[in-house]
């Protein structure tokens, strides 16, 4: 046997690997199954090259809690280590690499933005739950094994070992105040989290399973007898995911099975996949979900997964993946990541970037195809991925140039057009005098369904644009496109004001005429919430009519969805323009009124079925009215 003192130049390394990685201190496991998950591999790739003439088998991890001795061990049938092996790569290589770890990352900074986690220390995390570690292990060479003991100090024991089985067993003698790691519950918990698809069978205790029934089972055999079980070993991982597979070698169900591996509380399908896989110039695999998504983005669960070589890492992907992309699901798979590092630095990263202009490239592809080989199917499931790809437009501007070929702009008749088939079917009648293309939409479809009819009524298409964050797509839409464009709302106007032509509608009344109207119906409108405009518009056209600028409510919107629109905006109140035509024969009418009282009831009744109409009408104002109709008709 040799003891000795492993060579340390910082002192106190043990103390500062318990205290300091406190919150990460389940990271232990993961590291020491990655390891065991090398020695496998590396071991099968020897068996591979004929460099080791053994029989292998199938190769798997063991965990195991024995609570009675507090102990928790990892095995594995790997390619073992020597005495030899032993000392150099865990008394020196294993410690400078601890040694590296701690200098670079003692800044508290590190540890609060939880970088730890994400970078392996390797060996020595074990100290992080355990007072003890003994490593016992037996080389896949023809040599004697080794057993390697450790108390959290700079000294360690190395002796021979009588091992017969290749491969290495790592004892931990967990600390009193870390109990909870002899928990079988909370070690479960971990090994689903971290290794659920790593590349190495890991068994974890044993479970029954049943057994199928005979075909030729007698069926009077009773009908409560208990199927048959057998005990076998519970294997906690899949060590071939589909991510790791060939698309070609991959069936619609086989990625369906795989969404609900990866998400076993999600009940709804996904939309459709974008299966990832790219060597060169950098290296990832992965699979990503379009999840039916609905206009509530609220607080999503179920994210996107990064993997390094089949270890999980993190599900905040933030500053990897394009944040429009975040609200997809799935995996990612890169060795290639820098993990690391700080997210700041992450972002500025080269390799980062060009990952995540890959992963945009991608997605945008595999949207244009979906669009350009089954475009009735895309329709359908446009609802559902509309966020995403507006979202997409307005943060990135070359998914943004992509996506002028499947983006669709839905009509409130259910028709879908691109922008230059809408651009082509409208410019005729929505061309205004100033010679800018004027794009009609609703929000929606009951509230504004009486300006709709009369947008409609006059050969205009109406879009029906109802994302969160429609006003800005459309800001920036607008300010993209070379010919002069507009978007306007249906309700932002008089029907006859939406797309102003040459042909100006002559005034039956004289100016005189006009002001003496706006003022009666100012005596009527409360002055803080409508402006009143008395306008010549086509007789037969509605004689009052309520509508609110379109800028005005753009940029309100735009303040209220976060970002842009203009500053203060966002708690401005509503205001209502109140449109009052000229030329319908109600106008004349009210003008011939001479008493005071019942020119006021007449513009009351028009006031309320112009709010009526834009279902501004509520509360005692509208059981007043309500009242009021029943009467005439008494
Ligand atoms: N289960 C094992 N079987 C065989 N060799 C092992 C095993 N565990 C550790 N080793 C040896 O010890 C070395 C140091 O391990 P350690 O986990 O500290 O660092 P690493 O795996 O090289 O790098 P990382 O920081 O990514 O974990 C390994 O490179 C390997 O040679």
């Amino acid at each position: 046997m040799s003891k000795g003192n492993i060579n340390v130049s910082v002192e106190n390394i043990f103390p500062l690997i318990k205290k300091f990685l406190y919150s990460d201190h389940e990271i232990f496991l993961r590291e020491l199954i990655s390891n065991a998950t090398d020695a496998t591999l590396k071991l099968k790739h020897l068996a591979r090259i004929g460099e080791a003439k053994i029989e292998i088998g199938n190769p798997q991890i063991e965990v195991k809690v024995n609570k009675d001795n507090k102990t928790l061990h990892i095995i594995d049938q790997g390619v073992g280590m020597t005495q030899d092996e032993v000392k150099k790569y865990i008394n020196e290589v294993a410690f400078s690499g601890a040694e590296e770890f701690l200098e670079k990352y003692k800044d508290s900074e590190a540890k609060e933005t939880g970088i730890i986690g994400h970078f392996g220390l390797g060996f020595y995390s074990a100290f992080m739950v355990a007072k003890k570690v003994e490593i016992f292990t037996k080389s896949w060479k023809d040599e004697p094994a080794a057993h390697w003991t450790c108390e959290g100090t700079t000294e360690f024991s190395l002796e021979e070992h009588n091992r017969k089985d290749r491969g290495t067993e790592i004892v931990l003698h967990i600390n009193e105040d870390e109990e909870e790691f002899l928990e079988e519950s909370k070690i479960r918990e971990l090994l689903t989290k971290y290794n659920k698809f790593m590349p190495v069978p890991i068994k974890f205790g044993t479970k029954e399973k049943e057994l199928p029934k005979a075909e030729d089972a007698p069926e009077a055999s009773g009908e409560d007898e208990k199927p048959k079980t057998v005990t076998v070993d519970d294997i906690i991982n899949n060590p071939d995911p589909a991510w790791t597979k060939q698309p070609t070698d991959l069936e619609e169900e086989d990625y369906k099975n795989f969404y609900r591996e990866l998400y076993p509380m999600q009940f709804e399908e996904p939309l459709f996949h974008i299966h990832l896989n790219v060597d060169y110039p950098f290296n990832l695999t992965g699979i990503l979900y379009f999840p039916k998504l609905t206009n509530d983005m609220s607080v999503q669960k179920d994210k996107i997964q990064l993997y390094q070589n089949q270890v999980f890492v993190t599900d905040n992907v933030e500053g990897i993946v394009p944040e429009f992309l975040t609200m997809l699901r799935g995996v990612i798979d890169s060795p290639d990541i820098p993990l690391n590092v700080s997210r700041s630095y992450l972002q500025a990263d080269g390799a980062v970037k060009k990952i995540s202009s890959y992963i945009t490239r991608k997605v945008a592809d595999k949207l244009k195809s979906l669009f350009n080989n089954d475009r009735e199917d895309f329709e359908k499931k446009w609802n559902d991925i509309k966020v995403v790809i507006e979202y997409g437009m307005l943060t990135e501007d070359k998914f943004y140039d992509k996506a002028q070929k499947f983006a669709l702009y839905p009509s409130v008749d259910n028709k879908f057009y691109t922008y230059e088939e809408l651009e082509a079917k409208i410019k005729d009648n929505q061309t205004d005098k100033d010679d800018k293309l004027v794009i009609l939409y609703a929000s929606n479809k009951e509230e504004q369904h009486s300006n709709i009819k009369a947008a409609q009524d006059k050969g205009y298409e109406v879009l029906l644009l109802d994302s969160p964050i429609v006003s800005h797509l459309i800001q920036k839409i607008e300010s993209s496109k070379e010919q002069k464009v507009s978007f306007v709302r249906v309700d932002s106007d008089h029907v006859d004001n939406l797309i102003k032509k040459e042909d100006e509608q002559v005034s039956k009344l004289s100016d005189e005429e006009k002001e003496k109207l706006k003022e009666s119906y100012e005596a009527v409108a409360p002055k803080e919430k409508y402006t009143v405009q008395v306008e010549a518009l086509d007789s037969n056209s509605a004689p009052v009519m309520i509508t609110q600028p379109e800028f005005m409510r753009r940029m309100k919107e735009m303040q209220q969805t976060g970002g842009g629109g203009m500053f203060g905006m966002g708690n401005m109140p509503e205001m209502h323009n109140l449109v009052v035509n000229a030329n319908h024969p109600l106008a004349s009418e009210i003008l011939g009124i001479e008493k005071d009282e019942d020119k006021q009831s007449k513009i009351k009744q028009a006031l309320d079925l112009a709010k009526l109409a834009q279902g501004l009408l509520k509360g005692e104002d509208l059981t007043n009215f309500v009242n009021r109709s029943f009467e005439t008709i008494k």
